[in-house]
C-alpha cells in the first residue's frame, strides 16, 4: 500500500499583500517521482520551501511524514533539498561537503557519491568559490542523489549543467531510484528532457494549482491535429481547443481529450495527422499565450 508523505490543504503563503501560493491542495505519495512545474514566479520554490520547513505557511494545513515540517527535526532529517542556486561556505571544497554529508543523511552512500563525482568530473580539491556554475550544480546533484533521503527535493538543480551532465543526472536518478525507491520532487523548466522520468505532475500557475495528475494520463490527455488549414479547422470546430498554430495554408490545432476510433478513422480519411501532445506543449498551452504570439510571427513570415 502506498503511503502519503505530504498532505497540503489550503496551503497559502503571502508576502505582505502579495500571495505567492494560494489555497493549494495536493498530496505526495511515497516512492514516486513528481514534477513540480510552472512558469517563472509560479510559486514552485515557495512550495518547496514550505515543504522543507524553511518558511511557515500563512494559512492552510501542511504535513510531511504526518507532521508540520518546520517544527520537527525528525521530519527534516528525512529530507534533502537541493536549491536552484545552492550556496556553500567559501572555505569549503567539495571534498569537505561530501565528508559532512553522512552527518546529515543517514542513508548516504559514499560509493555512489564517488561514482557521481567521477561522472560529473567534479574537482574535489578546489574551493567551491572557484567552481564553475555547472560544477557547483553537479555538487548539489551529487549530494541530492547520494543522500538517498526518503524525500528529495530538486529545485531546478542543474543550472549551468551541460547537456551531457544533465543526461548523466537523469540516467543515474532513474537507475538509483529503481534500486532504492524513494520520493523525488523535481522542479524544472526543461520539461521535454524530464518528461519520461516524471510519474506525476503538479502544475502551478500564479500560486494556484492548475493540474495534479498522473503523468501517463497527462500525456494522453490532448491531441494535436495537423493538416491543411480549412480541413483542420472544420474537423476541430466543435471541440475544446487549447492551442492553435497556423503556418501558411497549414494548421496545427491541439484539442483537449482523446479521439475515439471513429474520429481517428475520419481524420485519416481527411488526410489529417494526429499526434499526442507532449507534456511541454500541454503545459505551454495551459499556462501561457506564448504559442499564439509565435504563430502570429510564423504567419507573418510565411
Ligand atoms: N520573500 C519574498 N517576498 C516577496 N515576494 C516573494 C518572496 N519570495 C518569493 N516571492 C514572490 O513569490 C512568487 C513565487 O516565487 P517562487 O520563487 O516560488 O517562484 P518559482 O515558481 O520558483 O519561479 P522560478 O521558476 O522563476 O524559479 C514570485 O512572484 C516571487 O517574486
Amino acid at each position: 500500500m502506498t503511503r502519503t508523505v505530504v498532505r497540503a490543504s489550503g496551503l497559502t503563503k503571502r508576502y505582505g499583500s502579495f500571495t505567492a501560493v494560494e489555497a493549494v491542495d495536493f498530496t505526495v505519495e511515497e516512492n514516486r517521482i513528481y514534477g513540480l512545474l510552472g512558469r517563472n514566479g509560479a510559486g514552485k520554490t515557495t512550495i518547496m520551501q514550505l515543504l522543507t520547513g524553511q518558511i511557515f505557511p500563512t494559512a492552510g494545513e501542511l504535513e510531511v511524514f504526518g507532521r508540520p515540517p518546520a517544527e520537527h527535526a525528525d521530519v527534516l532529517r528525512r529530507m534533502c533539498f537541493i536549491a536552484e542556486s545552492q550556496r556553500y561556505p567559501d572555505a569549503y571544497k567539495p571534498l569537505h561537503l561530501l565528508r559532512a554529508a553522512p552527518w546529515y543523511f543517514e542513508n548516504w552512500d559514499e560509493e555512489f557519491a564517488r561514482r557521481l563525482v567521477d561522472d560529473f568530473r567534479i574537482p574535489l580539491n578546489r574551493y567551491v568559490r572557484k567552481l564553475s556554475r555547472g560544477q557547483l550544480s553537479a555538487v548539489g546533484v551529487t549530494i541530492g542523489l547520494a543522500s538517498r533521503a526518503p524525500i528529495t527535493f530538486f529545485d531546478e538543480p542543474y543550472l549551468g549543467l551541460d547537456a551531457v551532465a544533465r543526461h548523466v543526472f537523469y540516467d543515474r536518478l532513474l537507475a538509483d531510484y529503481a534500486e532504492h525507491p524513494r520520493t523525488i520532487v523535481l522542479s524544472t523548466h526543461l520539461i521535454d528532457e524530464v518528461a519520461n522520468l516524471l510519474e506525476h505532475i503538479i502544475l502551478i500557475d500564479q500560486g494556484r494549482l492548475l493540474l495534479d495528475r498522473d503523468a501517463e494520463e497527462v500525456r494522453g490527455s490532448a491531441t494535436t491535429v495537423a493538416g491543411t488549414r480549412a480541413t483542420v479547422e472544420s474537423f476541430t470546430a466543435d471541440r475544446p481547443v487549447i492551442g492553435r498554430e497556423h503556418l501558411g495554408g497549414q494548421a496545427s490545432v491541439t484539442i483537449d481529450g482523446r479521439l475515439d476510433l471513429a474520429e481517428r478513422l475520419r481524420a485519416k480519411e481527411l488526410g489529417l495527422e494526429l499526434s499526442p501532445v507532449s507534456l511541454q506543449q500541454l503545459i505551454v498551452h495551459l499556462t501561457g499565450t506564448d504559442l499564439h504570439a509565435g504563430s502570429a510571427g510564423e504567419e507573418a513570415a510565411a
